[in-house]
């Protein structure tokens, strides 16, 4: 049996010396395709996969929250971990110090952010060097300001072939399998990068042989359809680059970097930025939090009860307990979500941050209690 990693390179060594025109569309796409499929057979665990099991990187989850670091070796990922948690993970200037995700707790805002100290990627991780995944629901990217600026773009390739999309949202293009009626595909308006016959013989070729397809995107491309196909092997994840070392470059090449999206600089040796680099985290995290009040006592505003982004009054009834629900008649809230102080809802209503809530039971009359 020809190993899988034989197979993706021979592909892309193929694809390579494929013209890209009009007349090979068709095999471009196709090939896109199959590279897509082995890349996620490459990731399954078991014999011809690459395990994560015994390799030390399944952390559990706690916190309210969590943000994986990840980069090249050396790039400063567990110094950053020592400046922004308790927890000390070994530093030192050789290459692939961390050997195992080490997890920290940073404590911001009234919640507990988990963060994954993880051990540095090296160019060609995805091709079977790659070990597993860890779900988090940020990237923080450390890069070394004073090493070339391919290394963003090399780290996204890597992150790209296992999968992770960066500070993309999921296409807008509907797909659903059916038992039988062949294949359908609609598109919302005509299309700029796709073309019908081909979206066929990608979905043929993935044995989707009968299924929905909407597309809604007119600039939709045939890797975003591909990502649609292959949905349960993709991630979407934010991140925000962080160049670190700031302390041995020029102020010109500084500049520079702080200006590229979604970027952060800084310098651990100097303390430099790092508070900007966790304000920054916390808001593209979107934590919302909670102060729940109990009738003719003052809300307690020194423990806030944590909830997600667009959560309702239904998580944070879960939040608090498993089993308030049951006994929910409706809530009080003041704050930014609140048309009128108090205004009364119900469980679907959605909380903003800092909203003062009280939620009112049938049993007991007031349900609310803190964590
Ligand atoms: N000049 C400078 N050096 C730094 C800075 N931050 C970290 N370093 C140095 O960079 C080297 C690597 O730091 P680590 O924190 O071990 O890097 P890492 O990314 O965890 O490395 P691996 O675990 O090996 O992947 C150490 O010698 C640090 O002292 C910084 O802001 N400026
Ligand atoms: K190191
Ligand atoms: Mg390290």
């Amino acid at each position: 049996m020809v190993n899988i990693t034989e197979k993706i390179k021979e592909i892309e060594e193929e694809m390579k010396k494929t013209q890209k025109n009009k007349a090979t569309e068709y095999h471009l796409g196709l090939l896109k395709g199959k590279l897509a499929r082995l890349r996620a057979q490459l990731l399954e665990p078991g014999p011809g996969g690459v395990g994560t099991a015994g390799t030390g990187f399944d952390v559990s989850k706690s916190g309210d929250a969590r943000i994986a670091l990840v980069g090249f070796p050396s790039v400063g990922k567990s110094t950053f971990l020592s400046k922004v948690t308790k927890t000390k993970s070994e530093v030192a200037a050789y290459s692939f110090t961390t050997l195992t995700a080490i997890p920290g707790v940073l404590e911001y805002g009234g919640a507990e952010i988990q963060v994954l100290d993880l051990p540095g990627i090296i160019e060609g991780a995805a091709e079977g060097k790659g070990r597993g995944r860890q779900t988090s629901d940020m990237v923080l990217m450390i890069l070394d300001a004073t090493k070339r600026a391919e290394q963003r773009y090399l780290l996204e390739r890597e992150l790209e072939a296992v999968g992770i999309r960066l500070n993309q949202d999921p296409p807008n293009i509907y797909l659903k399998q059916k038992k039988a009626g062949g294949m359908k595909i609609t598109f919302s308006a005509p299309p700029k990068y796709l073309d019908e016959k081909m979206l066929y013989n990608i979905l043929r070729d993935n044995k989707m042989l009968n299924c929905e397809v909407l597309v809604r995107d007119e600039y939709a491309t045939v890797d975003q359809f591909i990502d649609v196909i292959m949905k349960d092997h993709r991630t979407y994840i934010k991140c925000l680059y962080v160049y670190n070392k700031i302390d041995s470059i020029s102020l010109e090449h500084l500049n520079t970097l702080a200006h590229e999206p979604h970027t952060q600089v800084m310098s651990c040796e100097l303390d430099l930025g790092i508070t900007d680099v966790v304000e920054r985290c916390w808001d593209e995290l979107k934590l919302i939090r909670i102060y729940t009040k109990r009738k003719g006592i003052d809300p307690d505003f020194s423990e806030a009860l944590i909830v997600r982004d667009k959560s309702t009054i239904e998580d944070v009834c879960d939040a608090i307990h498993r089993t308030l629900k049951e006994s929910f008649k409706y809530a009080l809230v003041w704050g930014a979500s609140a048309r009128h102080v108090p205004q009364r809802v119900g469980l679907g209503h959605t909380v903003s941050d800092e909203d003062v809530v009280s939620i009112v039971g049938s049993k007991s009359g007031l349900a609310t209690t803190t964590k």
